[in-house]
């Protein structure tokens, strides 16, 4: 195989935060274990996004797809870079023209962790605890569960978020167990939420490494890393998101798995007020990942009926 310039380094683009540099890291060491590289013909470089920039507001007011993602993109596409490594949780379904994902590595844990500085559990919560989160779909599975607890806005990274909860502004918050993992801090979750009590989000704690098309160099070493299980699952979870449209602003949750050779998709939307939650269920080939999540989206689109994801 093409090797790359000994001369010219491979261009990592990653967002700055600890959780992002930990994933570009990690996918440096598998291309630099799987083709015997030095870690000098590696260059991670940090990119600055929107999401990162603007930190005093939430991210739906804010709005737009790939908050987090434009910039990277950008560089990609104009060559500053030469791969991009993301939390595709965060991903919109659509890469801009000239790019594209088919790169994802083993996934982490795909749950929830309940994070709390005295509560062991949600149950454990007491009528009128205060919780903080930005996310909308834990926000709304957590109100249709618990309508008694009073949520609030938690933007900032994870530590920003801790930060938060040693302060006192929240009695607790939800963390994915993948990040946690990613940066050593497993210690704080209570425990992770079982998915049939809390359904994760999209590919959560899966990282994708996206690539200009056209690039067989990059092609050809991110092959070497690509965990085939991963890639069924997160199509069968992407397809459902874009089918049902999915922006920030919308409540869904989606996980597919792997049983004896058989996918296994779950999916769920709620309102954003938690006051109605319709979920679904399919099941397959390791290749019918795609149609499974858009039939499966369509079929909760008929349950829910106009106007569904209104209700504030
Ligand atoms: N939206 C931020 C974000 N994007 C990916 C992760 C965690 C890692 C992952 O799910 O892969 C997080 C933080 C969190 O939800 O706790």
């Amino acid at each position: 195989m093409q090797m790359p310039d000994p001369t010219r380094p491979l261009k990592i683009g990653t967002r700055g935060s600890k959780l992002a540099l930990a994933q570009a890291h990690e996918t440096r060491d598998r291309l630099s274990a799987a083709h015997g590289l030095p870690a000098e013909a590696f260059e991670i470089v940090v990119i600055k996004t929107t999401g990162d920039r603007i930190t005093d507001r939430p991210l739906k007011e804010i709005g737009g797809k790939g908050l987090f993602t434009r910039e990277i993109e950008d560089a990609l596409i104009s060559g500053g870079i030469d791969i991009a490594v993301h939390s595709m949780k965060d991903m919109p379904t659509i890469q801009p023209d000239g790019l594209v994902i088919d790169c994802l590595l083993p996934r982490e844990d795909v749950r929830d962790a309940f994070v709390s500085p005295t509560a062991q559990a949600i149950a454990d919560l007491p009528a009128g605890a205060i919780v903080g989160t930005s996310s909308l779909r834990r926000r709304a599975q957590l109100a249709h569960r618990r309508p008694d607890l009073h949520l609030v806005e938690f933007r900032g990274n994870v530590q920003t978020r801790l930060k938060k909860l040693d302060d006192g502004v929240a009695t607790a918050t939800f963390l994915a167990m993948a990040g946690l993992s990613r940066l050593g801090m497993l210690h704080l979750a209570r425990g992770p939420i079982d998915p049939a009590e809390m359904l994760p989000a999209v590919a959560q704690g899966a990282i994708g490494v996206e690539r200009r098309v056209e690039d067989e160099l990059a092609a050809a070493l991110l092959a070497a890393i690509h965990h085939d299980p991963t890639g069924h699952r997160i199509a069968a979870e992407r397809a459902f998101l874009a089918r049902l449209d999915g922006s920030c602003q919308t409540p869904i949750a989606g996980l597919a798995e792997i049983r004896e050779e058989t996918l296994l998709l779950r999916g769920e939307i709620l309102r954003p007020d938690g006051s109605a939650a319709i979920s679904g269920y399919r099941e397959g080939s390791l290749h019918d990942g795609p149609a499974m999540g858009s039939d499966l989206a369509q079929e909760l689109l008929g349950r829910a009926g106009a106007g569904f994801f209104d209700h504030l």
